[in-house]
This record gives structure tokens, C-alpha cells and sequence, in this order.
């Protein structure tokens, strides 16, 4: 399924393909913005918007529409709804995780809740594979644009694919997607989350970010994802965004599969191991003070220290066989989504104040708490109208 994943789904090619999905997301929630901002300008003078809330919308709208490609499903609030328990319950505290025994009693009544939240979900994506079949065999899809469904119905279709030996065609078809789904959207939502606040609170950073933008896209259009190129202070503010606040801090478990020496300790064959993310990119003799947000390492100092896992003192996607399937895309996303953003809007904080970005203040873990932000069009009105209204 890696290999599926990797080649058919995620690849350059595919990923180049669907470029215009990205960019018309993206802008289509820049035109949203406007509207409101517009709106509200008129009335109240200026306009608070949840950031978090508005990176999740895109995020998901070009997960989904990446997976669908442009069959019509339906993402309903039940659906959000789903995700969102989804994405608590992994993250719930469960007694039995440390005293198996204890699953009998189901405590919270956790395990019934991931069950009820698992066949939401599953429903959901038969509906959506059923519509993609039907399509499939009514002729409707043939010239149609190609969604991740369609591409997977095409490959296992034949009945011979390596995976069918371990499920059937429908399981692999639709846990591929949710997989898609499930690590794609939380993690690019949170980073683009942590990327905005951090820039509030290093305004000099965000005026370097706005230059940019004024040299290589100027005012007299858009941000286009073939921008992004020229656009190196915006992609070293993502890097230095990962390196202080991975979404993932501990990797998926390793096993050594024979015994070996490691700084002197004998480590036996079978040793379960996890990568402490945060203590490589924080440690201080690879990264001078590394608490503080320094975009600039990546243009200096660092230049040459990428995210795809070739550079173990940063690997926020992870490395190797298991490493993120998804980093491309990934970075693609943030780093338009960021880049059209700040060249859109001014932002600043409701009361002009720095966030409160301490552990104790829950900015952003588990229970998200709210990134509210003033934005004002920093262009005229003319400037948005040639901005898409369908996804
Ligand atoms: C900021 C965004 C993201 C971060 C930080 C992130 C990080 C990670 C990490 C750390 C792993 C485990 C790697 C390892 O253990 O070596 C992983 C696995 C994975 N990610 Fe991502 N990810 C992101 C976005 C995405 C997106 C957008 C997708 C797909 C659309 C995706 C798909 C996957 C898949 C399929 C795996 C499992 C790979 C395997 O087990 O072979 N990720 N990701």
C-alpha cells in the first residue's frame, strides 16, 4: 500500500497534476475572508477570524477533493463531527492502555465510542466508494478528473495487486483514503496554526515575509503556487516552524531486528525504539538558541538542511521506509496557504498584545484553544474579484 501510496498517489507527478486543486482551495478561502472582512469593515471596522478554524477548512477541502477528485461526496458537519472525535479519542487518556486487564470494564466508555466513531466513518467512505464505482461503471468517470479513489478502483481492479492477498479491494480502497485523511489534515492544520502565531509574535519576521512578497508577486495579483520557488524567507519560516513545533514529537515505533552497539550501550535485537523529535530539534549544539524562531538559519547557517528526512537533526516527517508519504504535499499546502495569506490580509492580535504561547496557556495542543486574529485586506477591493468561488 506504501508502494501504491507513494508512486500512483502521492507522487511529483500526481502532485503536479493537481496543482490547480491546491491553488483554487486555497484562494477560494482568501475570497471567503475577503467577503467577511469586507463585510464586517463596514460595520464594525475590523474583523476577528478563528485561524485555526480557517486552516482546517482548507486543509480538509483539498484532502477530500484530492481523494475524490471531482466526484460529488457529501462532507457534512457529521462528518466534521466524526473527524473531530476521531482525532480526541486517539488522543484520550485510557486506563486499560496500561492495565490491559481493565478493557473489559471499558472505563469512560471509550472503546464503545471509538467503535460508534469508526462506523461513522466507515459508512461515510462506503458511500463515497460506491459513488466512485457507480461513476466507474455508468461511463461518468472516463475523462473525468481523477481523484485517489478512482486511481486505487483502477489499480486493484484486476484482482492480481500484492494487497488483496490480506484484504479485500473495498477495505484497502477506503483505509488508504482515511489514512489520507487522518494524517494528513490535523498535522498540516496544527503547523499552519503554530507557523501564524509565531510570526505574531516576531512582527520583524512577518515584515521580512510581506517584502518578499512585494519583490517576487508585488500588488497587482495573486500568489500563484509557481511563486513559491522565489518565495525562500516563506518555505524557511515552515522549516523553522517544524523544527520548534512538529505536530509529531515521538516517531513511530522502531524494532532493531539484530543486536548492536549504540554511544557504548548494547542494545538487544527486538528493542523497541522511539525518535525523540523534540530533543533533536532542540539540541543546542546543532541549533544556537534553539527556542528562539530564527527563519534566518535556513537561509544561512542551515541552508542546506531539508524536512525529507536526509538530515537527522530534522526530521520532522520522519525517515526512511516509514517516513511521511505525504511530505510534498504537505509542504506544498503550508507553504502556499501561508504565502497567500500574509500577502492578502494585514494580521495582528485582537488587543496587540503577543500571544501567550506557554505550556500553561494550552496554545495549541490537544483541546486547541483558538487562534483569533484581526485581518484587513491589504489590497483594494478589485484585487480579490478575480478570486474563485467553487471548489
Ligand atoms: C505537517 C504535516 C505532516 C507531518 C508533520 C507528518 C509527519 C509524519 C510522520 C512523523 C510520520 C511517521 C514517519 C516515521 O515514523 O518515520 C508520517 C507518516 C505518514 N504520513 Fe505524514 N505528516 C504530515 C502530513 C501528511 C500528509 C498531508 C499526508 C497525506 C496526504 C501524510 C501521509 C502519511 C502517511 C500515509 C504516513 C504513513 C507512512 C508509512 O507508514 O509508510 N502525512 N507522517
Amino acid at each position: 500500500m506504501r508502494k501504491i501510496s507513494v508512486i500512483e498517489l502521492l507522487s511529483n507527478y500526481r502532485l503536479a497534476m493537481l496543482s490547480h486543486v491546491r491553488e483554487s482551495s486555497v484562494k477560494n478561502s482568501v475570497k471567503n475572508s475577503v467577503k467577511q472582512v469586507h463585510g464586517m469593515l463596514v460595520k464594525e471596522g475590523s474583523c476577528l477570524v478563528e485561524m485555526k478554524r480557517w486552516f482546517e477548512d482548507i486543509t480538509t477541502k483539498v484532502t477530500l477533493r484530492i481523494i475524490a477528485g471531482n466526484a460529488k461526496i457529501e462532507v457534512d458537519d457529521g462528518f466534521r463531527a466524526a473527524l473531530k472525535a476521531f482525532f480526541d479519542l486517539g488522543g484520550a487518556f485510557i486506563l486499560a492502555d496500561a492495565i490491559p486487564f481493565l478493557r473489559w470494564f471499558d472505563f469512560g466508555g471509550y472503546e464503545k465510542e471509538m467503535k460508534k466513531t469508526g462506523k461513522k466513518m466507515d459508512d461515510l467512505l462506503q458511500m463515497w466508494l460506491d459513488e466512485h464505482k457507480r461513476r466507474k461503471f455508468s461511463g461518468e468517470a472516463a475523462g473525468a478528473e481523477k481523484g485517489f479513489m478512482d486511481v486505487m478502483l483502477e489499480i486493484l481492479d484486476d484482482g492480481t495487486h500484492e494487497a488483496l492477498n490480506f484484504f479485500d479491494a473495498d477495505t484497502i480502497n477506503k483505509a488508504t483514503c482515511l489514512g489520507f485523511i487522518v494524517a494528513g489534515t490535523d498535522t498540516t492544520t496544527r503547523s499552519l496554526t503554530w507557523a501564524l502565531a509565531l510570526l505574531l509574535n516576531n512582527p520583524h519576521e512577518l515584515k521580512k515575509a510581506q517584502e518578499e512578497l512585494e519583490t517576487h508577486v508585488g500588488g497587482q495579483r495573486q500568489v500563484k503556487e509557481s511563486d513559491m520557488k522565489n518565495l525562500v524567507y516563506i518555505q524557511a519560516i515552515i522549516r523553522e516552524t517544524m523544527r520548534l513545533h512538529s505536530p509529531i514529537q515521538l516517531l513511530t515505533m522502531r524494532e532493531n531486528t539484530e543486536d548492536c552497539i549504540l554511544h557504548g550501550y548494547h542494545v538487544p535485537a527486538g528493542t523497541r525504539l522511539f525518535v525523540n523529535l523534540w530533543m533533536l530539534h532542540n539540541d543546542p549544539q546543532i541549533w544556537p538558541d534553539p527556542g528562539e524562531f530564527r527563519p534566518d538559519r535556513f537561509l544561512t547557517t542551515h541552508k542546506d538542511v531539508d524536512l525529507r528526512g536526509k538530515h537527522f537533526d530534522l526530521i520532522p516527517f520522519g525517515s526512511g521506509k516509514r517516513g511521511c508519504a505525504g511530505v510534498s504535499f504537505a509542504l506544498q499546502v503550508m507553504e502556499f496557504t501561508l504565502a497567500s495569506l500574509i500577502h492578502a490580509f494585514q494580521i495582528t492580535t485582537p488587543t496587540g498584545e503577543p500571544i501567550d504561547m506557554t505550556e500553561s496557556s494550552g496554545f495549541p495542543t490537544k483541546k486547541v484553544r483558538p487562534l483569533e486574529v484581526l485581518l484587513a485586506p491589504r489590497r483594494p477591493r478589485e484585487f480579490y474579484e478575480g478570486l474563485v468561488t467553487d471548489v
